[in-house]
């Protein structure tokens, strides 16, 4: 498969400030790369940097070949990208945005408002056409910003945090469409504060923390490094029973490498496959006389991941943010 994009040893300083710490990554052509990271980790700066919307202190960037710094134009030519606060004029309609961006990419009066007719269609923005982005929804705002990403028909679409502050369902329609574009063979560079979004929509995730590459690989790689699904056992009653079922589950476990952590009445560990062992465990606790008051199984999710990688938590702080974790492979 081909390299769509192509970023080696970026470096970007702010001052004293190292933003971009000699960061690598590719994209093979046709997927989907999802930069992770909390609030500062550098993911707004390497996305620009691969763009050409950030000068870089040293390190190259190449879209499809072609450099970044280089051969700007053709790369403006093969590259969309939507920033992360919507980059429409608000005083303009859908179609007139659309029109506009077209004229700027040198396109007839004609050309651009056939492809801003097409993308009008293709968004489902038929009712929002002629209407003022003003009034648009925040949702509909980032539906105009990604149809003026697409106008010059780029192979690859760069996307800054697409669905920061959306409600639940104008973020799963954005994902909607985003998916169509991959399934129609666009390359995809995105970058979210959202586990979620990165499980739905990355083929690979890159996480960041400082500026650095603290992980890379397919989300169920990275869930796996952490060692399997987190197993809870909730016991009926006292303290004095959680070390005894302690002793017992390591029994079971032993060799597995699962190391167990105990909490008044509770007892917690990860193993791979957790299947594979729960039913032992129960029976040994229950011929131990040890009563069992609930059980859980939890797969691990990236903030997990992230937490293991770096000892800090990817938690975002916006109010929505819990939207991320509801469903977040737990
Ligand atoms: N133009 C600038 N001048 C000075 N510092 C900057 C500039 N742009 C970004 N920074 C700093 O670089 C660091 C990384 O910023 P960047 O926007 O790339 O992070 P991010 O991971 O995208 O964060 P967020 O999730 O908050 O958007 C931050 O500490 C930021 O303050």
């Amino acid at each position: 498969m081909a390299v769509a994009i192509e970023a080696e040893r970026l470096v970007k300083k702010f001052g004293q400030h190292v933003v971009l710490d000699e960061l690598s990554f590719t994209v093979d052509e046709g997927t989907v790369l999802g930069v992770l990271g909390p609030n500062g980790a550098g993911k707004t700066t390497a996305v620009k940097a691969v763009t050409g919307l950030c000068a870089l202190d040293s390190g190259s960037a190449r879209i499809l070949g072609h450099s970044v710094s280089k051969e700007s134009n053709v790369v403006k030519q093969l590259t969309g990208f939507s920033g992360q606060y919507a980059a429409v004029d608000e005083d303009l309609t859908t179609m007139e945005n659309l029109v506009l961006v077209g004229r700027l990419y040198g396109h007839t009066k004609s050309d651009a408002q056939r492809r801003a007719h097409e993308l009008v269609e293709a968004f489902d923005m038929g009712s929002y056409a002629r209407k003022r982005v003003a009034q648009h929804s925040g949702g509909m705002r980032r539906r105009v910003d990604l149809a003026c990403a697409l106008v010059g028909t780029p192979k690859v679409l760069v996307l800054d945090e697409p669905t920061t502050g959306l409600d639940p369902s104008s973020r799963v329609s954005l994902w909607q469409m985003i998916q169509g574009l991959v399934g129609d063979g666009m390359t995809l560079l995105l970058t979210t504060q959202y586990l979620e979004e990165a499980d739905v929509l990355a083929d690979q995730i890159l996480v960041m923390s400082k500026g650095r590459q603290v992980a890379h690989g397919a989300p169920e790689d990275l869930k796996g490094r952490l060692g399997g699904e987190q197993v809870v056992v909730e016991l009926a009653s006292t303290e004095a029973d959680t070390a005894r079922a302690a002793k017992v589950v390591e029994g079971i476990l032993a060799g597995t490498g699962a190391q167990i952590a105990t909490q008044d009445g509770q007892l917690s560990f990860r193993v791979p496959d957790a299947s594979r062992w729960l039913a032992s465990c129960v029976s040994a606790l229950t011929a131990d006389g040890i009563s069992i008051g609930g059980l859980s199984v939890k797969a691990p999710t990236l903030d997990d991941v992230f937490f293991a990688l770096t000892g800090d938590s990817m938690e975002p702080t916006e109010p929505d943010a819990q939207l991320a974790f509801i469903t977040g492979g737990s």
